[in-house]
């Protein structure tokens, strides 16, 4: 109270000097604005631009420490430009631009963002215990993520669900539990493609059987291919829209002074999303409580059975089995997808794969999953087809720097956003013999060679990441792609259509998948 009767003296007094006339208001402004704008380019005249800027004004830096190099970018939103479309071509050019491929930092308006296009400097961010967490993103608060692996803060339930995901959905005993359904979704996956004798695109085909491959493994239910399904349908819409949201750049994410007007509707779209998905999964969540008797035949069945400090609240367990289908599905589609691109793209190579798959499976059988470790051609095209097209090339999701730390010799304070290209190092030609060529065969490993590992042990191609946050459903993932791909190659001649070429043109959203459909047409090999 006595606040407010002193202020309105102050304001009396004020307006009796006059102080609030027209011109000393136009003053005030002017001088606010010039102010702001030297503030402004202070912060901007900075290696890595004003966000970098702004932290070295504000606490200095050690003694002695250099500025990584970088783009200044633009004053107050620095380098958003970069991460338009095709993000990891972009950075890639700047980092090249600014001779900063090991390490480059720039800024997203006021967030610190460093990356490397190098897999020694990758590897120290992403096996430092410092990169653990994950940078903070409304669009995956807001879609509960942060209640499920990927955006859970680096700490003790975190590691809880990486340990219930690996003991129970992950681990090889169960990816082979769960082999006969993907058997029956590559039949059915076989004969939509048989029954088809004009042009296709493949598209909607590979992401429907990736998410019924899913909805098995973590729901239990089982749907077929080729019949509509209301359940299926909606859960397709729903998973859209959330990779739609979470793949988009959300410029409040960056300038907090934007956030409360949500100017491109992501928020206003999250909160629409958010309780279809608790409606679907809930429902799912209760039928399994009414089925069920002790046993445990799903991941539902797993998470309800949950007791003492792991039991999880309902709102927690519809995070996790929504991120589960989320990021199951599409990775996998959109790996396909590109597998395929380059098997009709280079007909020498396809009919390498189809030559081993006679030789190891013969035409009078379909193909098993026990058939694909000795497809040592096939896992060396897959592994190709990462090298090019990595589904993250910026690996999906940053980290986050917990603490102050060093990367590479440079100074690097709690709170930056790291980022690795992937695509970039898996493209350059100091690691890689002509790195934009498709040639398989650089994975075959010779007498006594170990075979080159892409499951994160080594950084020049680490498609799924690296170190404590690599991504825990890479065996499964592998899993299903190979043994799809080899059914799909065993059964078919796989073709150009006849209107269109392959177009290897891609498009970045959470994923980065073919800009342009594949359409192929087919011819069937066993016949
Ligand atoms: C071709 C298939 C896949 C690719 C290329 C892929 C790639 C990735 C990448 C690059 C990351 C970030 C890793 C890092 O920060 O180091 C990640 C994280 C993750 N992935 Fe995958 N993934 C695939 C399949 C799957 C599948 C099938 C699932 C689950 C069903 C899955 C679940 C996850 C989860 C939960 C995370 C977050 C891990 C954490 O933050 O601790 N992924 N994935």
């Amino acid at each position: 109270m006595r606040t407010d009767i002193d202020t309105l003296w102050v304001f009396a007094l004020a307006s009796k000097c006059r102080a609030f006339s027209q011109e000393n208001i136009a003053w005030s402004l002017v001088i606010v604005a010039l102010a702001s704008l030297a503030i402004a380019i202070l912060h901007w005249a900075h290696p890595g631009g004003p966000a970098w800027g702004k932290y070295k004004l504000r606490k200095g830096c050690p003694t002695g420490a250099r500025p990584i190099p970088g783009p200044m970018g633009l004053p107050l939103i620095g380098s958003m430009n970069l991460m338009a479309s095709l993000a990891h071509h972009r950075i890639a050019a700047s980092a090249q631009a600014c001779k900063a491929k090991r390490l480059m930092a720039f800024s997203l308006g006021e967030t610190r963002v460093i990356v490397t296009c190098n897999p020694d400097v990758a590897k120290e961010i992403l096996n430092s215990t410092v990169f653990a967490d994950r940078p903070v993103k409304e669009s995956a608060y807001r879609l509960m993520f942060n209640r499920a692996i990927g955006f859970a803060p680096y700490g003790v339930y975190w590691r809880t669900l990486r340990r219930i995901a690996a003991t129970h959905l992950f681990c090889p005993k169960q990816i082979k539990a769960t082999e006969s359904q993907r058997r029956i979704i590559a039949c059915q996956m076989v004969n939509m493609f048989k029954n088809n004798d004009r042009s296709l695109t493949v598209r909607g085909l590979l992401k429907r059987a990736s998410l019924n491959n899913m909805m098995f493994s973590v729901f239990g239910s089982e749907y077929i291919l080729d019949s509509p399904n209301n359940d299926v349908e909606e859960l397709r819409k729903l998973v859209d829209e959330g990779y739609d949201l979470l793949g988009t750049l959300n410029w409040s994410d960056h300038l907090p002074w934007l956030a409360d007007f949500d100017p491109q509707k992501i928020r206003l779209r999250c909160s629409s999303l958010v309780p279809k998905v608790n409606r679907f999964v809930s429902l799912i969540i209760d039928e399994h409580r009414v089925a069920r008797n002790g046993g445990t035949r799903d991941f539902v069945d797993v998470l309800l059975s949950l007791e003492g400090p792991d039991k999880l609240q309902d709102a927690d367990m519809i995070a996790v089995l929504w991120e589960m289908i989320f990021r199951g599905t599409d990775t996998v589609a959109v790996l396909i997808e590109w597998i395929l691109a380059r098997m009709v793209l280079h007909p020498d190579v396809q009919s390498r794969v189809q030559d081993e798959l006679d030789k190891v499976v013969g035409r009078s059988r379909a193909v098993a999953e026990s058939d694909v470790t000795a497809l040592m051609y096939l896992n060396a095209a897959v592994k190709e087809v990462l090298r090019l097209h990595p589904p993250g090339p910026l690996l999906s999701w940053a980290r986050l720097a917990i603490t102050d730390t060093t990367i590479d010799g440079y100074h690097v304070p709690a709170g930056t956003t790291a980022m690795v290209n992937m695509w970039a190092i898996a493209r350059d030609p100091e690691w890689w013999a002509d790195p934009l060529e498709f040639i398989p065969k650089r994975f075959m490993a010779k007498e006594g060679e170990v075979e080159f590992s892409v499951l994160g042990s080594d950084l020049r191609l680490a498609p799924f990441g690296s170190g404590r946050r690599t991504c825990p459903g890479k065996n499964l993932g592998l899993t299903t792609v190979s043994f799809l791909v080899a059914s799909l190659l065993h059964e078919f001649e796989w073709l150009p259509s006849d209107d269109t070429g392959v177009d290897l043109s891609e498009v970045l959203g959470l994923s980065c998948e073919m800009a342009n459909p594949l359409t192929v047409k087919v011819r069937p090999r066993r016949l």
